[in-house]
């Protein structure tokens, strides 16, 4: 049954007016529909993910001008950020785990930053790494204009410009920790980051680390590396060069999933940590530093069946 709410109507056709005004809306930005901007294509249908971000608390208004933003400088790549409902996740997640210094591997225009800035204490720091220089220029511009560089009752942001790698290279030989690490940048990445952050030490006793899009669309069930039964081919009838274009994007996003499984494998099959894959948003995983509770203990074992424990042969 569908709930409702004043100034709201909250079922598939759900409206936001007088309800959510300062809830990050992709429907009120732009060039750039809600569709674009839901994890409908990935893992939760698309009223349930309107339901749940319109029942959300809503981020500030400074969080919908950087949307804005984002669709006057990249409008073809805008929704690069991570949604709204996910903004508030990392925000709230920040003020349950208090990281005092976090790390993010793929700034954008800085909307994951602020978002998780924005839950840290203010003495904390959160250092993110963005290569494409202008976007960093514009995120750079917006941490100063919002408060988040210098002495302002708020967390500090510390943009590091430049390939992530390099960056985690400076990092590690500066001997940092980190509480929380946010993995966002080029997906093909992922495993020499995941490496670096764990033979380096950057991540710390307790600390954990966020990779995101890790189902990517749902495609990662279609992946070489899966082990699981792959859809039929579908009938190659002299496709129309449209038809030739999608089939072309459409391998190269699952080469984009073809990675995103190759990490999952990777992870799960790494003796150092612990996994739990989340099927939220585009997909979630949360990796923390193997604990001795997990590491095999007679009780914990005894919950999981051989195929589920690390010596039980993962496919
Ligand atoms: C998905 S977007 C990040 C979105 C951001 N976390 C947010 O939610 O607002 C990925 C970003 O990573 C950056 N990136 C890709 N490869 C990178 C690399 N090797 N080093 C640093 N940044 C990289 C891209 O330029 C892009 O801006």
């Amino acid at each position: 049954m569908a709930a409702s709410f004043p100034g709201s109507t909250l079922a598939s056709g759900l409206t936001h007016s007088g309800f959510h005004s300062a809830c990050l809306n992709w429907a009120l930005v732009p060039s750039l529909s809600t569709d674009n901007k839901t994890d409908s294509s990935t893992t939760t249908p698309d009223p349930l993910f309107h339901y749940s971000q319109a029942l959300s608390s809503p981020l500030p208004a400074k969080f919908m001008e950087l949307h804005a933003n984002s669709v006057q400088h990249y409008p073809a790549t805008a929704n690069k950020t991570v949604s709204d409902l996910q903004g508030q996740f990392l925000r709230l997640l920040m003020r349950m785990t208090r990281p005092r210094r976090v790390l993010e591997l793929g700034c954008f225009m800085g909307y994951s930053a602020m978002a998780m800035a924005d839950g840290m204490a203010s003495n904390g720091v959160l250092y993110t790494c963005e290569k494409d220089t202008q976007a960093a220029q514009l995120a750079r511009e917006l941490f100063d204009k919002q408060g988040y560089i210098g002495k302002s009752g708020k967390a500090t942001i510390e943009l590091l410009e430049g390939d992530a790698m390099a960056s985690l290279e400076t990092l590690a030989k500066n001997q940092l920790q980190f509480d929380a690490i946010f993995i966002d940048a080029d997906k093909g990445g992922y495993i020499k980051y995941f490496e670096h952050i764990m033979d380096n030490g950057l991540l710390s006793k307790d600390g954990y680390i966020l990779a995101d899009n890790i189902l990517f669309r749902g495609m990662v069930l279609n992946s070489n590396t899966s082990g699981l039964p792959s859809p039929p081919p579908s009938p190659t009838l002299s496709p129309t060069d449209e038809e030739a274009s999608k089939k072309r994007s459409k391998s190269s996003l699952q080469k984009t999933a073809n990675h995103m499984d190759a990490f999952n494998r990777h992870v799960r099959s790494d003796p150092r940590v612990e996994v739990v894959v989340l099927p939220v948003f585009d997909g979630l995983s949360v990796i923390m530093h193997k604990s001795t509770y997990a590491a095999g203990s007679e009780k914990f074992s005894g919950h999981l069946d051989e195929a589920n424990t690390d010596k039980g042969g993962f496919v």
